[in-house]
């Protein structure tokens, strides 16, 4: 079978688990899921409550998934609708990596650098003791930021390439919390996809 990838970068940080694949989605055919995915996903806007306060979630979001099984996080509860067929392809092609069968994928889109995604772990219980996420980054590239829990000084940022796959596992959401930060820069739209289980 081809190769769907070429190179994986592992992580050297304590209490996790992540690997990071550049190129795990050839450009033409990232390409092509970018402007599908774009335009056939129901994007919606929910509202967040931080600190009692409503807010419009900074990004657009959408939710799909085999088990019917509900996702919440932030006061927000999604109900999945059914694979597309290139949702299911994609799926198929990222369990081979991750060797776990997902039944959710969670969809954001940054419209621009004012859209972002605020320090959390995804450790929601219906998400299991140690969550497999798989998530892949289409269209422009975003900083990712990891942050230890307990030890302030350990951080990373990961740049998200386009057609790349960051996978993490183990304890990673016990110890770790992720960001994607606004930015001032000029610059366009970013879809991403993370593929998890749903108990
Ligand atoms: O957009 C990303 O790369 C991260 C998304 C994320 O952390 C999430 O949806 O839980
Ligand atoms: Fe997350």
């Amino acid at each position: 079978m081809a190769q769907l990838f070429d190179k994986e970068i592992k992580f050297d940080l304590p209490d996790s688990d992540i690997s990071y694949y550049p190129n795990f989605i050839e450009k033409t055919i990232a390409d092509n899921y970018f402007y599908n995915l774009k335009k056939t996903v129901p994007w919606q806007q929910d509202d967040i409550k931080v600190f009692g306060k409503v807010y419009p979630q900074p990004r657009l979001t959408a939710l799909f998934g085999n088990n019917g099984k509900a996702y919440s996080y932030s006061n927000i509860t999604m109900h999945p609708k059914p694979f597309s067929k290139e949702l299911q392809e994609l799926k198929k092609s990222i369990e081979l990596v991750a060797m776990t069968t997902f039944t959710t994928c969670l969809l954001n889109l940054y419209r621009d650098g004012k859209d972002s995604n605020g320090w959390h772990a995804d450790d929601e219980t219906e998400l299991g003791e140690n969550p497999v996420i798989a998530s892949i980054s289409l269209g422009q590239e975003r900083f990712f930021h990891l942050r230890h829990k307990n030890e302030k000084q350990l951080k990373q940022k990961i740049l998200l390439e386009h057609g790349s796959l960051l996978l993490m596992k183990g304890e990673t959401q016990h110890f770790w919390q992720h960001q994607i930060p606004k930015t001032a820069k000029p610059i366009t739209e970013r879809i991403n996809l993370t593929f998890r289980v749903v108990y």
